[in-house]
């Protein structure tokens, strides 16, 4: 799904009043309508206090014709005006008429910190003050507001985002956001709900479709890709009949050093798993009878020094090369890192270690080959491209690494965002189970295994990375988020594959 700026959405929305030959109120009503029938499926008539908090632009605009609605319904609604200027949007206008005739009174204007209502913590609180319109960081009893909204217990739903926060700028004061316990944002979802220093005021959302013109979405270049089940089918490439274990590759797996061999077992049976016809995997001399009794399915290729890794030599071509999990930093190491990147049309993936080597020696950079993919998590990404002022300054960094140097980088995390030139592709799998000891070690075996199945670089990092993060939700479906382990996201990488085309394919089918 596409990620478009707060810009490309109202141009959207220009586009779609035109298109279709309705008047902006209209489109207006369609997204307060959809915010109502979440609401009415959800609250099926409870009759709980719904609090209104409405700004003076079409966030606040969308706010009164929920209220209308939900007052129409037969809910227990307040709604409140926070007119902190007199500039009210025309929509906001209409509505603001509009309601008045049904419930025969204005909303509750509030104009300072004394016309705060009391809230009682099972009420329930929309917030419909700011939206993508945000054009400054809230102030005086605004921002009080907000944090008084905050403070209190009641549920909080945001309507197209929680105030305070921009769809797609850095954040200035971040105790003048909203922090919504729920969004329903329309159209698309917006960047800001994936990145770390602002996804926690959103924590759960859900997207409403209010009709934008199609063509603009399909021939308009979003600023990110949001890669869910879908987009993951898509990438899917099948299998023939009279392929072989040629047809899917031989990878290599080059990492493990004295105490830390498990990082290269995991990245090895990952790489088996996703799909490698062969893996072998290079090891410092004591990985030897570790590697050939876990995982008997693998080759296994000797350094010859004991605990760590000094030259690495193979007598076959792999298909594709992960390098770096616990591969250690030993001086012979960075040796052999520089020269194994000099190995021709070999695509890589460069986790852990190697990425460090390459951060500590900036002059191997110029060795990377051209697609190679990096796996860096926030720290080593910070060591690999430097500090940065905010998520969206890391970034712009991230998209000029990548453009300078031709790489895939995949930046890991809860959304793990992958980032090819100028290009953003958010992951939606995963979870926090997977904040454990070996689960990057996977994703590299993962990511290679795809390389040497066909799947180009910037395919197979971002079909990877979705894959891992399925087989993290099944783990964690299995386990509970604190018992999964590396080894289990792993093992459950059949299941994802399972997953992908399982239940959907059979509903579809009986419809
Ligand atoms: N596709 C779309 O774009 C649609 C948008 N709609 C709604 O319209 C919203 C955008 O509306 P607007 O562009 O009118 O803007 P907003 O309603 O988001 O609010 C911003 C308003 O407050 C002012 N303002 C901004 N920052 C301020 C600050 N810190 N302190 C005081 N005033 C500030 C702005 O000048 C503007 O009037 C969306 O978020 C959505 O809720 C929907 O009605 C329908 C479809
Ligand atoms: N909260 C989370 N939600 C989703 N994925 C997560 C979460 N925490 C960690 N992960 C994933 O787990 C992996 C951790 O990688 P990394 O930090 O390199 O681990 P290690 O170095 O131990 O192998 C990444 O793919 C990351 O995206
Ligand atoms: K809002």
């Amino acid at each position: 799904m596409k990620i478009f700026s707060a810009a490309q959405l109202s141009q959207a929305d220009k586009i779609t009043i035109e298109k279709q030959d309705i008047t902006s109120e209209a489109l207006m009503e369609r997204a307060g309508e959809q915010v109502f029938n979440w609401l009415h499926t959800h609250l099926d008539g409870a009759p709980v206090t719904i609090r209104i908090f409405c700004g003076i632009g079409n966030n606040g605009g969308d706010g009164l014709v929920i209220g209308r609605l939900l007052i129409e319904h037969g809910y227990k609604v307040v709604v409140y005006v926070v007119n902190f200027s007199d500039k009210r949007s025309k929509n906001f206008l209409l509505n603001y008429n509009k309601i008045k005739n049904v419930t025969k009174d204005w909303p509750i204007l509030m104009t300072s910190q004394a016309d705060f209502p009391e809230i009682s913590d099972e009420d329930m609180i929309v917030d419909a003050i700011f939206g993508i319109g945000l054009n400054r960081s809230p102030e005086g009893w605004v921002r009080k507001l907000i944090q008084y909204l905050n403070a209190n217990q009641a549920f909080k739903l945001s309507v197209d985002i929680p105030s305070g926060l921009y769809a797609n700028l850095p954040l200035k004061d971040k105790e003048a956001v909203l922090k919504a316990d729920h969004t329903l944002t329309f159209q698309t979802a917006k960047l800001c709900f994936f990145l770390p220093e602002t996804a926690p005021f959103v924590s759960n959302f859900n997207i409403l479709e209010i009709g934008l013109d199609l063509d603009f979405i399909k021939n308009t270049e979003p600023i990110a890709q949001l890669i869910s089940k879908p987009e993951a089918q898509a990438f899917y490439q099948p299998r023939n009949k009279f392929d072989h274990k040629g047809t899917f590759g031989h990878v290599l797996i080059v990492g493990g050093s004295y105490g830390k061999i498990g990082a290269a077992v995991l990245s090895t049976s990952a790489a088996f798993k996703i799909g490698a016809g062969m893996v072998t995997a290079f090891v410092p001399e004591c990985g030897y009878s570790i590697l050939q009794s876990t995982i008997p399915e693998a080759m296994v290729i000797t350094d010859k020094e004991e605990k760590f890794i000094s030259n690495i030599e193979t007598d076959f071509k792999p298909s594709a090369i992960a390098i770096g999990m616990g591969l250690g930093k030993n001086k012979a190491t960075v040796a052999a890192l520089k020269k194994v990147l000099q190995l021709k049309d070999i695509p890589f993936v460069i986790d852990a270690d190697a990425l460090n080597i390459i951060s500590e020696n900036k002059s191997l950079l110029d060795f990377l080959p051209s697609n190679s993919i990096l796996t860096p998590h926030p720290g080593e990404l910070k060591r690999l491209i430097g500090t940065w002022k905010n998520d969206y300054d890391k970034l712009k960094k991230a998209k000029k690494f990548s453009e300078k140097h031709q790489v895939v980088l995949i930046i890991k995390g809860a959304y793990t965002i992958t980032v090819y030139e100028n290009k953003l592709y958010i992951n939606t799998s995963g979870n926090p189970g997977m904040g454990t000891a070996g689960s990057g070690d996977a994703l590299s075996g993962v990511i290679a295994g795809l390389l040497s199945q066909g799947y180009d670089p910037l395919l197979a990092s971002v079909f990877g990375v979705y894959m891992h993060g399925s087989a993290g939700d099944i783990a964690t479906g299995q386990l509970g988020f604190e018992a999964v382990m590396a080894g289990d996201i792993v093992e459950n990488i059949s299941e994802a594959y399972l997953e992908l085309f399982s239940r959907e394919e059979a509903h579809e089918q009986s419809q």
